[in-house]
């Protein structure tokens, strides 16, 4: 008998190395791909599976690859969930373990019995595999090519694989959240500075190599203190959520921007001249127009940018790149503002 006392003793050991490795770092479809191993050892003639949840089209995907057979696999590979529709359809649909004893007679596997005689599967039982926050991630089933309903210890270690494996995933998905809160502007979502300054001596380097040019453009919106003090910070953070939305959008994969911090913004454009970067900041320019509008601000928004070039002989350092283009943004905020003045002035004397 699979439940035996040995068999559960040996069952919860390997459990537990699979919790250590879970602390020590393991990604978590090794942890599912062990944990499907150590299910399956249950009994003969077991095969485990795991399948996950894509929440946006609400259809099931494999998680890691099983010893189903493939035809079987593909059939079922993209199902849509619902009260019926098998035992992991069913299971993630309801929440809850959905247990068929016999896929031949059980009605949620009318639809599929051709293609589980075909596979050799007769029993089938699912398990929700559920996040802490309450949010299915997938599920973990067992397939039997004997009909049969599971004891309650088999029952218990499944959930308990479910439980565990849940676990890798959070830890997973906590420990991404970590490296993207450490490496990006929580407001806007862009790089960080540092994340920034890292990659692009990245892309010095490597552009210094291959002699190729590089620009550095330094951005910043004007009278963005007036925006908050007039219509208030949400709206000035909306404000910077947009304008940083403008300038990914309008970057090639290999560039990179980030949000040095208040209203300002750097971008590095790879393998581009200064004409190719004052193109970039025209398309800027142009789109940032049209968006900004969406935030119905009773007053014009602009903002001032300054370009480094390096090209040629031995590359500027990132640091001189950042400061000239600071300081090229500085004469173009100057103009900007003589310009605006300028502007008034001919108004006030019409
Ligand atoms: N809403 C909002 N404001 C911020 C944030 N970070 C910095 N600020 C504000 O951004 C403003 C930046 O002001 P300044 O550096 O004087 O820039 P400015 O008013 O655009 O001046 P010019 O660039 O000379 O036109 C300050 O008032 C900061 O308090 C933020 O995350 N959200």
């Amino acid at each position: 008998m699979g439940t035996s006392q040995k068999f559960l003793l040996d069952y919860f050991r390997r459990c537990q190395k699979v919790l250590s490795r879970i602390a020590l770092g393991a990604d978590a479809k090794a942890v599912f791909s062990e944990l499907q191993t150590i299910v399956e050892s249950m009994e003969p003639g077991r095969t485990a599976s795991v399948l996950q949840l894509n929440p946006s089209t609400k259809t099931l995907h494999s998680y890691v690859s099983n010893r189903l057979p493939k035809p079987y696999v593909d059939a079922i590979e993209g199902i849509e969930i619902g009260e019926f529709v098998g035992c992991c359809g069913a299971a993630v649909y309801l929440a809850q373990t959905v247990i068929a004893e016999d896929l031949q007679t059980h009605p949620n596997w009318r639809l599929f019995r051709d293609i589980t005689k075909a596979a050799n599967l007769e029993a089938c039982w699912s398990v929700p595999i559920e996040l802490s926050d309450g949010h299915i991630f997938g599920s973990f089933a067992i397939y039997s090519n004997e009909k049969s309903l599971p004891t309650d210890e088999e029952l218990e270690i499944l959930t308990m694989a479910a439980h565990i494996g849940s676990v890798a995933i959070e830890k997973t998905l906590l420990e991404e959240k970590l490296r993207f809160a450490a490496t990006h502007d929580v407001l806007t979502g862009l790089l960080n500075r540092t994340q920034f300054e890292m990659l692009a001596e990245k892309m010095r380097a490597h552009l210094e190599r291959r002699q190729l040019s590089m620009s550095l453009l330094f951005l910043d919106l004007n009278h963005f203190k007036d925006i908050n003090d007039q219509y208030g910070h949400d709206l000035g953070d909306d404000l910077l959520i947009l304008f940083a939305k403008v300038l990914a959008n309008e970057l090639r994969e290999s560039d990179i921007v980030c949000r040095r911090g208040g209203d300002e913004f750097l971008v590095a454009l790879s393998g581009t001249s200064k004409q190719g970067a004052e193109m970039y900041v025209s398309r800027v320019r142009k789109c940032f127009a049209k968006e900004v509008v969406t935030l119905k601000l009773p007053r014009k928004v602009e903002f001032a940018a300054g370009i480094a070039e390096t090209a040629s002989g031995p590359y500027l350092s990132l640091d001189r790149l950042i400061i000239k283009a600071d300081q090229n943004m500085y004469k173009h905020k100057a103009q900007m503002k003589k310009r605006s003045a300028e502007e008034m002035d001919r108004r006030f004397l019409e």
